[in-house]
C-alpha cells in the first residue's frame, strides 16, 4: 500500500484534496444557480461530469501513470480553459467568476509559482471569452444572497484546504531536510572517526578526538571513555572526558565505575544525585587486549535514535581503537627487537640520520653514542644453553634502558651489543652514561637457570665504548665508539685473563 503511495505523483497527490474540494464547492455554488435561476436542469450532466467526476478521473489516470506528471500539468490548465468557459456559461455571475477564478489561480500558483499562475490565468481569460462569444456575453454582478454567503464560504473552505496542504507538505519536507541534516552530521563524523584510527598517535589522541566528534553530533551531552581490567572491573586502566566535563563531576563518573564491579548491561543508568548528571553507560563490542572499554553518556533520557546513534560510534570506535592497537603492535614489531623489547638496528640507522641531520641545521646541537658489548656470551651459550642467554641479553637490555635518561634511546646492535643514542649530548654527558652502567649494571649479578634444570650465577660482563659527533665525522661515530669499545675490552681480557 505504502508503495503504491509512493508512486503517485507529488503534484498529483497534491492537488487531488484542493481540487476534489474546489470543484465540489463550485457545483454546489452553480447547481444552486441553476435552480434559483429555473435554467434547464439537463445543464447538471455537465455539471456533474465536470466538477464531480472529472477530478477523480484525472486523479485515476495519474495513479496509472505512476511518475510522470505531464498529464496532471495539462489538466490543470485544462482546469483554467473549462473554469473560464463554465464562467460564461453562466452568465457572468459575480462571485462564482470569482471563486472559479480564485481557484484556479491558487492551485496553480501553488504548484507551478507565477509562470503557471500567468498561464492559468490566460487560460481562464480564453475560456470565458470563447464560451462568451458562444452564448452571448450577458453581466449579471446580482446573485442572491444564499448564493453569495455559501460562494464564500467555500472559497474561504478552499483556501484553508490548500494552506493546510501546504503546510503539511512543507512539514514532511522540513522533517526531510532535518533528518538529511542529522545523517549528514552522522555520516561526517564516523568519516572522521575513521581518519582518526589513521592518524592517532596513541590512546589518548584518538578517544579525546573521539569525544570531541560525539560532541559535533551531541552538543549539549558530555562523554566520557574509560577502560578498566577486564579480569579486575575494579581497576580502571584509562579515562577520558569532553572538555566540558569539570573535575569534581569526572572524580564522580570513576568512584562510581570503581564501585561498580560487576559487567554492566548495555543502557546501564549511573544515577546522577542533588548536583551530579546522571551517565548511561555503554559496553564496547570489540576487544581490546585485556581492558574493557566503556562509553558514558550524561543525559536523562535516551530515545532510540539517540541509543542507535551511539551503537554506531560505539561501533566505530571499537575498531578504530582495535586499528591503533594493531598499528602500534605493527610498528612495535617493525622498530624494536623482537627479543630485548629495545629499538632494533633499522631503527637505529633511521635515528642516526634523523639526528645528525638536526645537528647539520643546529650545528650546536651534538649528539653521543655509547656502544655496548657484552663479554662472556658465547660461554654461557656454550655452559648453560641458548635460553640462559637470552635471558642474559634481555637483563642488559632492561638495565641499559634503566639507566638511561628519557631522551636516550637503547638499541641492539647485534647479537651481544648494544647502542644508546643520546640526542643533545656532549661527551661528557655521554661518559656520566658510562659511569652510571659501569655502576649499575657491570657487574651485576645474576642467576641463570641451566639447561640441566639447575641454577647458576653469573657477573654481567660489559665493555663499552663512547663517541660524540663534536669530536668525531657522523659517518666514523660508531666505528669510533666500536674502537674504543675493543679497547676497553681487550683492557678487561688483560685483567680477566682466565676467561681467554
Ligand atoms: N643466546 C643468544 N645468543 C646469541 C644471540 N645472538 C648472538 N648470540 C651468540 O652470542 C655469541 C657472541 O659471540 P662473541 O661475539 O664471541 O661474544 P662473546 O662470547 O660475548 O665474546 P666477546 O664479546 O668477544 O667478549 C655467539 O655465539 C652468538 O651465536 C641471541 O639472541 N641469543
Amino acid at each position: 500500500m505504502a508503495e503504491r503511495k509512493r508512486t503517485i505523483p507529488r503534484l498529483t497527490r497534491v492537488n487531488y484534496p484542493p481540487r476534489v474540494f474546489g470543484f465540489g464547492a463550485t457545483f454546489v455554488a452553480i447547481g444552486a444557480l441553476v435552480v434559483d435561476r429555473d435554467w434547464s436542469l439537463l445543464l447538471f450532466i455537465p455539471l456533474t461530469l465536470f466538477f464531480l467526476v472529472y477530478p477523480h478521473l484525472i486523479y485515476l489516470a495519474d495513479r496509472l501513470r505512476r511518475a510522470n506528471t505531464s498529464l496532471e500539468h495539462r489538466a490543470m490548465m485544462f482546469d483554467a480553459f473549462m473554469l473560464g468557459g463554465f464562467t460564461a456559461l453562466i452568465e457572468f455571475s459575480g462571485w462564482i467568476s470569482y471563486t472559479l477564478l480564485a481557484a484556479t489561480i491558487l492551485n496553480n500558483t501553488m504548484t507551478g509559482g507565477l509562470r503557471q499562475l500567468r498561464n492559468a490565468m490566460a487560460l481562464y481569460l480564453a475560456g470565458l471569452g470563447s464560451w462568451g462569444l458562444v452564448v452571448g456575453f450577458d453581466w449579471r454582478p446580482e446573485a442572491p444572497l444564499p448564493i453569495e454567503i455559501l460562494t464564500m464560504v467555500s472559497l474561504q473552505c478552499y483556501i484553508l484546504s490548500t494552506a493546510w496542504v501546504f503546510y503539511t507538505q512543507n512539514r514532511r519536507l522540513n522533517a526531510i531536510k532535518m533528518d538529511a541534516q542529522d545523517k549528514n552530521t552522522l555520516f561526517g563524523v564516523l568519516l572522521e572517526l575513521r581518519s582518526l584510527s589513521d592518524h592517532a598517535e596513541d590512546l589518548d589522541e584518538l578517544v579525546e578526538g573521539a569525544l570531541r566528534q560525539f560532541r559535533v553530533l551531541q552538543p549539549d551531552r558530555s562523554f566520557g571513555f574509560v577502560l578498566r581490567d577486564s579480569n579486575r572491573l575494579e581497576t580502571l586502566q584509562f579515562a577520558a572526558f569532553s572538555e566540558d566535563m569539570v573535575e569534581s563531576q569526572r572524580i564522580w563518573v570513576l568512584r562510581r565505575l570503581v564501585r561498580a564491579r560487576q559487567n554492566l548491561p548495555d543502557g546501564y543508568y549511573l544515577e546522577g544525585d542533588g548536583q551530579q548528571n546522571g551517565y548511561f553507560v555503554f559496553t564496547l563490542h570489540s576487544p581490546i587486549n585485556l581492558s574493557q572499554g566503556l562509553l558514558l553518556v550524561q543525559a536523562k533520557r535516551l530515545s532510540e535514535t539517540d541509543t542507535k546513534t551511539i551503537g554506531l560510534l560505539l561501533d566505530q570506535l571499537g575498531t578504530s581503537l582495535a586499528n591503533l592497537l594493531l598499528t602500534q603492535e605493527l610498528k612495535k614489531a617493525a622498530e624494536r627487537d623482537a627479543l630485548t623489547g629495545v629499538y632494533n638496528r633499522a631503527s637505529l640507522d633511521r635515528d642516526l640520520k634523523a639526528v645528525e641531520s638536526v645537528r647539520q641545521h643546529n650545528p650546536s646541537i651534538d649528539y653521543s653514542v655509547v656502544l655496548v658489548d657484552l663479554i662472556g656470551l658465547k660461554r654461557v651459550n656454550d655452559h648453560y644453553g641458548h635460553e640462559a642467554g637470552d635471558r642474559l641479553i634481555s637483563t642488559v637490555a632492561e638495565g641499559l634502558s634503566a639507566v638511561s635518561r628519557r631522551g636516550d634511546r637503547v638499541y641492539r646492535f647485534g647479537g651481544d651489543e648494544f647502542v644508546i643514542l643520546c640526542q643533545d649530548s656532549t661527551l661528557e654527558g655521554a661518559q656520566v652514561l658510562g659511569e652510571r652502567i659501569d655502576r649499575l649494571v657491570r657487574g651485576r649479578e645474576m642467576t641463570l637457570e641451566t639447561e640441566q634444570g639447575g641454577s647458576v650465577t653469573v657477573p654481567i660482563q660489559l665493555s663499552l665504548g663512547v663517541a660524540n659527533s663534536a669530536h668525531d665525522p657522523a659517518r666514523e661515530l660508531l666505528k669510533k665508539a666500536d674502537e674504543r669499545m675493543y679497547a676497553d675490552k681487550a683492557h678487561w681480557y688483560e685483567t680477566n685473563a682466565r676467561y681467554r
